[in-house]
């Protein structure tokens, strides 16, 4: 088989490869899609909102800030620093609070008077204990979460579950020791109270969890606020003879009197009680500490002033909110410094532990202590939460539960967070005690969210005095901050290394802050240009669109109106017109009457005139024959009835008249005027007023709304027996100005305006002489009149004219009669006449059809008549022989 190979097609010599356009990447939607009235529209070609040439404008460069002084704590807010520390669970032999479990063998005994079941029931707790002597906090491996086990009698009981909380600041463990949650929790506070920050740290957590250990320590083990004095009389320590900055302690406590509503003690003094006054405390001493041996000696002595008890959970319970502070003075050494506006305060707060009524078995005093320290810790609770909500849904209120408790009254900046502080949450994880670190944690637990602003310290900022303004934007300056360095160090003086160190943090810490400041208020000024430009923009754009929508609009309005100008005047025309036709035909309705009446009226004219153009010998023959019609020639305007009026009627001596002109200047005018001109001699001019549709044939020329007819002989022809005078009369010349090209019977017509003049150039009538009438009214002239009958030349233009000429002929010479009007002609005047026809139309009372039907005949009649008459009379007058 043979397969059969397709022929490939053949390939084009040029393919052309058609690719979809180039798709151009459409530009990032905005979050908020513009509204309706700020899209671009298709006609407004506004360009793009120049962002670039603003941001392009005065924008401050960043300072170059070393990595090291880069700290998180200069972010504009800052979240609530929750830290975790977890009390070990059998505390370290030689500590304090060790005789913490060996009293609650004596305080079993030895504190209150114990009820014998409860005596079994602790008895069945040691039991229990023993065998479940575990933890039920882990602390995960981040050091930043925990995980919270109930004990086996809680899972079987009530099906609890093992929880996890995360997201503290830091987890310390229970083998942690108190440098470490120094270094970590406390000494970002005490850095930012060296720089002139407010901070304050908090305490809170259950009875005998370790928070006056945490705060205070012991003499091994020095707590939070040793430490911290510590700390900032090391900065100073070696140049305080020339730095003047001193610091102030105060401590106090706010306990609650059985009866009696708050109180709040001052522990460094024996003087009365204080008293608040919004949040500040009235009469609250603050003691001028020198170092820090002096500062704990001075907290020593108060804490021995302060409110401590024993109760079932802690030998030493805390009884009372014990208040730490320390503020920093103004540097003497600087007149621009102001003591308010330079002070920062330190304040480290020990609450006292929640307790539980059946753990610590409290009655009397202690449980009235007990109903104040749990009313003011739920109370701090509150504010914390009542902040977080309102930071979470800034639609919801901040509620005011600060006022129910002093504490929170005096701390109302850190519960309502214009102030930066951190908590403390210190938890046992005894199974005994996971009731109370669940409900801890469960509470405070959702406190990291909160965030604080630092309003208040813009407000610091802003308070300062011009001159404290003036001298930190000189700061800005890196330059300026070496004269700043000399306001803390003493160049004479070599400092230590610590001392170098500190100086270079503050000055560092401090020119950071200045800058920061700075550039912050930069920033926004140029934020809110930005966003004011962009406003503006917007408002101009739309108003550009609204600007060319109305300009379009505008457009349309005045086409409108040129149309409607254009309509109205041809209505006007139309108007006119009307008005005109309406006269008209009001003026036929009455003149209908006339011819009604005048029925057989008829207006002939006999006109016996000559041809210019006679040259030749024939019409010369013509002429000759002509000479001899006697005279006078009559021009009449005839009516058949003599009562009836109008009638005209003309009659002249041929000889006499050298021009007869007969004019119709208009319909409405319903004017005949027929002008004679003789040189020389009397003129016999008729003007008569004539209805234009009326019957009158013998019209010479009519046009049509302006028509104006003038018959113009020029030079009457027919003189009698003269032919030199008809030579003379009937020049070239004057044939030349008639400017009609018919030598017999000159027809012109035109339109509207037509105007008509019939030149009766040349009589053509010749007696006895059929040869020389055949030749006048030839076809030829015929033709070239385009009139239809060679004798009587019509001329017609418009609507109502008409224009007849008859030319009468001799009565005597039938012959020639036929000749002239030839079978063909009469049928052409047989016709309805073009000027005939609206006569008889416009006539609203004519007599029937039948006699309009007859009306031509009989005209044709009364010209044949009239012809035969003309022939009598022309034999009787000419001479035979001639
Ligand atoms: N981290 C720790 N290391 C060793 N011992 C500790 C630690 N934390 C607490 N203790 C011991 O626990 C006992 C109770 O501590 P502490 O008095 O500080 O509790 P508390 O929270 O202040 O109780 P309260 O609210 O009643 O005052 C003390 O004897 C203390 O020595």
């Amino acid at each position: 088989m043979e397969t059969t190979n397709p022929t490939p097609p053949t390939c084009p010599a040029t393919v052309s490869v058609r690719r979809n356009p180039h798709r151009k990447a459409r530009p990032t939607p905005l979050t908020n899609p513009l509204p309706l009235s700020l899209r671009p529209s298709p006609y407004s070609q506004i360009s793009s909102f120049p962002i670039q040439d603003i941001l392009s404008e005065e924008i401050p460069p960043k300072p170059n800030v070393s990595a090291a002084s880069e700290t998180p704590k200069d972010s504009t807010s800052e979240n609530l620093r929750v830290y975790l520390r977890v009390r070990p669970l059998v505390p370290l032999k030689g500590s304090t609070k060790n005789v913490g479990d060996q009293n609650q063998k004596s305080r079993v005994k030895n504190v209150w008077p114990q009820n014998p079941s409860k005596i079994k029931s602790e008895k069945e707790k040691k039991t229990v204990k023993k065998k479940s002597n575990e933890s039920c906090i882990t602390v995960s491996d981040d050091f930043h979460s925990v995980v919270l086990s109930p004990p086996l009698s809680l899972q079987e009981t009530k099906r609890i579950k093992s929880e996890v909380y995360e997201g503290f600041s830091y987890v310390f463990p229970a083998e942690s020791t108190q440098s470490e949650v120094y270094e970590k929790m406390v000494n970002p506070l005490v850095e930012d109270f060296l720089n002139g920050k407010s901070g304050m740290l908090a305490a809170v957590g259950p009875t005998g969890s370790g928070k006056t250990h945490t705060v205070f320590g012991s003499p091994r083990e020095p707590g939070m606020v040793p430490r911290a004095l510590q700390r900032i009389f090391k900065c100073y320590q070696g140049h305080s003879s020339q730095s003047s900055r001193q610091f102030y302690l105060s401590v106090f406590e706010i306990c609650a009197e059985r009866g009696k509503a708050e109180r709040i003690c001052d522990l460094t003094s024996d003087g009365p009680d204080l008293y608040m006054q919004q949040s500040t405390i009235r009469g609250l001493q603050e003691v001028l500490v020198q170092d820090n041996v002096e500062a704990e000696q001075l907290i020593a002595r108060a804490l021995l002033r302060r409110s401590t008890a024993m109760t079932n959970a802690n030998s030493q319970s805390s009884r009372s909110q014990c208040i730490i502070n320390i503020r920093r003075g103004a540097d003497k050494s600087d007149a621009d410094s102001d003591e308010q506006s330079d002070s920062a305060v330190l304040s480290i707060v020990d609450l006292a532990g929640a307790e539980r009524e059946k753990r610590t078995g409290n009655q009397g005093a202690r449980l009235t202590e007990s109903n104040f320290i749990n009313n003011t810790s739920m109370v701090f609770g509150l504010c914390l939460r009542s902040l977080l909500e309102h930071q979470k849904n800034p639609k919801k209120a901040l509620q005011q539960h600060f006022k129910n408790s002093l504490l929170t009254r005096y701390l109302r900046d850190y519960m309502e967070g214009r102030k930066r502080m951190a908590l403390l949450l210190a938890v046992k994880p005894g199974e005994d005690d996971y009731l109370d670190a669940s409900y801890l944690l469960r509470q405070a637990s959702p406190y990291m969210k909160i965030k604080f602003t630092n309003a208040l310290c813009n407000k610091r900022n802003q308070t300062t005095s011009r001159p404290e303004q003036s001298k930190r934007m000189k700061i800005v300056n890196p330059d300026a901050s070496v004269i700043e360095g000399k306001i803390v160090g003493d160049e004479n003086q070599l400092p230590s290394e610590e001392d170098s160190i500190c100086n270079e943090d503050l000055k560092n810490s401090r020119l950071l802050k200045l800058n920061y400041d700075g550039l912050k208020e930069r920033e926004r000024n140029h934020q809110i240009m930005q966003n004011f430009a962009k406003a503006l923009w917007s408002v101009l754009k739309q108003q550009n669109e609204k600007l060319k929508v109305a300009e379009n609009e505008n457009k349309i309005l005045r086409e409108n109106l040129r149309n409607e100008k254009n309509r109205c005047i041809e209505m006007e025309k139309e108007l006119n017109d009307l008005r005109t036709y309406c006269f008209f035909s009001r003026e036929k309705s009455v003149a209908s009457s006339v011819p009604k009446e005048n029925e057989n009226f008829e207006c002939t004219v006999h006109l016996e005139g000559h041809t210019p153009e006679n040259d030749n010998p024939l019409q010369r023959q013509q002429q000759n024959i002509y000479s001899e019609v006697p005279s006078p020639i009559t021009c009449e305007l005839d009516s058949t009835d003599d009562k009836q009026e109008p009638e005209a009627m003309v009659r002249r001596s041929v000889a006499d008249v050298d021009s007869l002109s007969i004019s119709v200047p208009n319909d409405n005018c319903q004017s005949c005027q027929i002008h004679e001109s003789s040189p020389g001699k009397s003129n016999y001019a008729v003007a008569e007023h004539l209805n234009p549709n009326s019957d009158v044939t013998d019209a010479v020329s009519t046009s049509g709304n302006d028509s104006s007819a003038s018959v113009q002989p020029g030079e009457q022809l027919l003189r009698e027996n003269n032919e030199d005078s008809l030579d003379r009369i009937v020049s070239p010349k004057e044939a030349a100005r008639t400017q009609q090209p018919d030598p017999v019977d000159a027809v012109c017509t035109s339109g509207d305006d037509s105007t008509v003049s019939v030149q009766l150039g040349e009589q053509l009538l010749r007696e006895n002489n059929e040869d020389s009438l055949d030749q006048i009214v030839s076809p030829k002239e015929v033709e070239h009149t385009q009139q239809p009958h060679p004798v009587d030349a019509v001329c017609s233009s418009g609507n109502d004219s008409s224009v007849s000429v008859k030319k009468l002929l001799p009565e005597n010479n039938e012959d020639s009669l036929d000749q002239i009007v030839s079978p063909k002609e009469v049928e052409h005047t047989q016709q309805p006449h073009p000027v005939d026809v609206p006569k008889i139309e416009t006539r609203p009372n004519a007599s029937s059809s039948s006699t309009k039907k007859e009306k031509p005949r009989r005209q044709v009649g009364r010209i044949f008549k009239i012809c035969k008459l003309l022939g009598f009379l022309l034999l009787d007058v000419l001479p035979l022989g001639s």
